[in-house]
């Protein structure tokens, strides 16, 4: 199952500086790890914005979940999620 997810990230501006650095740390080597393992298909920054467009391909909505809750970033995130279908005038 195919998902169009936004995170938006807010990170407090006083949260401590090597929490902060720890967590990014965290984040990238997750969401790099799900992008070879191909679940995470896109992951684009939304331009402007402290935030992204994602696209994951996942057994369906449990796995989904389980991802997103296990995002190092997750307790500073607004996220949306999108279930995509196939659009009839797509050609790929
Ligand atoms: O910076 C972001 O958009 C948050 C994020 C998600 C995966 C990642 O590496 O950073």
């Amino acid at each position: 199952m195919l998902f169009a997810v936004q995170m938006t990230v807010n990170l407090p501006p006083d949260l401590d500086a090597d929490l902060r650095a720890a967590t990014l740390t965290a984040e990238k080597e997750y969401a790099q790890e799900l992008q070879q393992s191909g679940e995470w298909l896109h992951l684009w920054r939304c331009a402007g914005q402290y935030a992204n467009l994602s696209v994951f391909e996942v057994t369906g909505n449990d796995r989904l979940n389980d991802i997103l809750w296990g995002l190092p970033l997750f307790p500073y995130m607004d996220i949306t999620v999108t279930p995509l279908a196939r659009h009839p005038s797509a050609i790929r």
